[in-house]
């Protein structure tokens, strides 16, 4: 059995530059993962089958048109060999931000891979296809993403920095954050990701005002550095000076029955 972790994805900051004649949205962003996130199984079988397991199974259970299932459909169609067995371990919550279904098809497509020794770069026109964000989660690395998304540059990261992500639990969808933007162009991504921003933060706290008290909570907590939302949101993100202040956060924010992860960037 392949086991691979689809890790939670990181917008360290998002600048929304243009409107597109096709509906997307051109982009510069700093992406960066985290240790945690789903965990996709993957198996040589008779028949192909899919099992959701994990604390946000239920949310998808209903759905079909898993981002799995289509990213096995995609390699099979491409590559062909054969049936598997899929398991998908949902530990991240649902149209949340940190690239839950993206980085779910790119762990599907990275086990595929492995089984049937195709290479990262050779998957990569089926990763595109998938979704902005399943380029960037298929190769895993801190980069800098432009176009939609799929333009990919790495770049050194932080890894080892202790982060907390929290979830106030409103499920917010991508098209209609990205629908709410204002159309301003407020310039380029700077070196430093602290001097930048997310520009989905205002059409999304639109959507959900709870996303204020998330990123106030934060700011608040002492250590922490950088404080912002991720991708269209609602999940929010501080980086902290060490795992202690990160744990001392996670402590005082329990109480509010919103979803955590302690972890550190990769
Ligand atoms: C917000 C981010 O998570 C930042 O990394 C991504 O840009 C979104 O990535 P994603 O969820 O993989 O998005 P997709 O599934 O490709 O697109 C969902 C919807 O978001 C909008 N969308 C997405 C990416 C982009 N560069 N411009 C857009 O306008 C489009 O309305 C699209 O129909
Ligand atoms: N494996 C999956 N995990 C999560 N959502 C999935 C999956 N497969 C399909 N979906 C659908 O995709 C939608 C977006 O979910 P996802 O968790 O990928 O959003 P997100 O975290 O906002 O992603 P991004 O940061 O890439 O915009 C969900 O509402 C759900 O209907």
């Amino acid at each position: 059995m392949i086991v691979e972790t689809a890790k939670a994805k990181l917008n360290l900051a998002l600048h929304v530059r243009a409107r597109r004649a096709d509906g997307y949205h051109e982009l510069e962003t700093l992406f960066a993962f985290v240790e945690h996130g789903d965990i996709v199984s993957v198996t040589r079988a008779e028949a192909d089958s899919f099992m959701l397991a994990g604390p946000f199974a239920g949310v998808l259970a209903g759905e079909g048109g898993n981002l799995v299932t289509r990213a096995a459909a995609e390699f099979a169609r491409e590559f062909g060999h054969g049936a598997h067995a899929i398991t998908l371990d949902k530990r991240l919550p649902v149209a949340s931000g940190i690239g839950g279904g993206s980085a779910d098809a790119a762990a599907t497509l990275r086990a595929l891979g492995r089984l049937h020794g195709i290479s990262v770069a050779d998957m990569f026109p089926i990763a595109a296809a998938l979704g902005s964000d399943v380029p960037a989660c298929l190769h895993g690395v801190t980069a800098i993403g432009r176009g939609r998304g799929e333009r990919l540059e790495p770049v050194p990261g932080l890894p080892g920095t202790p982060v907390l992500l929290v979830n106030p639990g409103v499920a917010v969808s991508t098209a209609e954050v990205f629908r709410r933007w204002d159309g301003i162009d407020r310039g380029p991504l700077p070196a430093d990701p602290r001097a930048g921003r997310n520009d989905l933060e205002p059409p999304a706290r639109a959507i959900a005002p709870v996303i204020d008290d998330v990123l106030d909570a934060l700011a608040g907590a002492p250590g922490a550095g950088l404080v912002r939302m991720s991708g269209s949101g609602a999940t929010c993100f501080a980086l902290f000076d060490g795992e202690a202040s990160r744990d001392a956060a996670a402590a005082a924010l329990s109480g509010r029955g919103w979803w955590m992860l302690s972890t550190r960037l990769t």
